[in-house]
């Protein structure tokens, strides 16, 4: 992030620590402007940008069956009120023409998703589409389950309730079977 949006942020939490009620130079949050500017650099290092380019296609000469990473990490902020939501991501694809992606690469994807304002659901397409255009695999399923804490901390104040969201293009919309199998092994019914 630039210096000019570094300090747009840490002038608006300024802004926020006097309009709260606290008194933005008191010693110890003196210096929290520019550290929440650089959470924010950090959490929506993504924001914005369209494309995943962070990966390299590897060619194999037989087909495997379903690649599947589970309970990927994510920490997201809500495009509403950018309070945190977060949770486990599944990834599971079905490789075509021997067409397939370092395994790493599929949480840096996960990553590159929830790295900026946005809601569940987006993510849950947004890493599914970026799959399907880098690979053009048999198949994609990928699944979410994340807490948000918009609905724990205030509004309907309900704790520990979990989202859930999928997303199933090609073959695990069309093949029930295999749909079973990821579902399955990721414990959704
Ligand atoms: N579909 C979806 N909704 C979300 C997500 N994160 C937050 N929300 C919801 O977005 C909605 C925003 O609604 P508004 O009525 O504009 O905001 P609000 O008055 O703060 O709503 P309350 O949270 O009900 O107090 C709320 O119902 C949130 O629960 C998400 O990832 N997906
Ligand atoms: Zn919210």
């Amino acid at each position: 992030m630039n210096k000019e949006n570094s300090d747009k942020i840490e002038n608006a939490v300024h802004n926020i620590i006097e309009a709260i009620g606290d008194d933005p130079n008191r010693q110890s949050i003196q210096e929290t402007p520019a550290r929440v500017a650089s959470a924010y650099a950090e959490i929506f290092s993504e924001t914005g940008k369209k494309h995943f380019h962070d990966y390299k296609i590897f060619n194999v000469a037989e087909n495997a069956g379903m690649v599947l990473v589970q309970d990927i990490p994510f920490y997201s902020m809500c495009e509403h009120h950018l309070l945190p939501f977060f949770g486990t991501v599944n990834v599971a694809y079905v490789p075509q023409n021997g067409k397939i992606i370092g395994l790493s690469k599929i949480p840096r994807l996960v990553d590159f998703a929830a790295h900026r304002p946005s809601v569940q659901e987006n993510i849950t397409v947004l890493i599914a589409n970026e799959l399907q255009r880098i690979l053009n695999p048999k198949g994609i399923a990928v699944s979410i389950s994340a807490r948000h804490m918009c609905m724990e901390m205030r509004g309907i104040n309900k704790s520990g309730l979990f989202t859930y969201t999928n997303k199933f293009l090609g073959q695990f919309s069309t093949d029930q079977e295999l749909k079973n199998e990821f579902l399955q092994q990721t414990h959704q019914r």
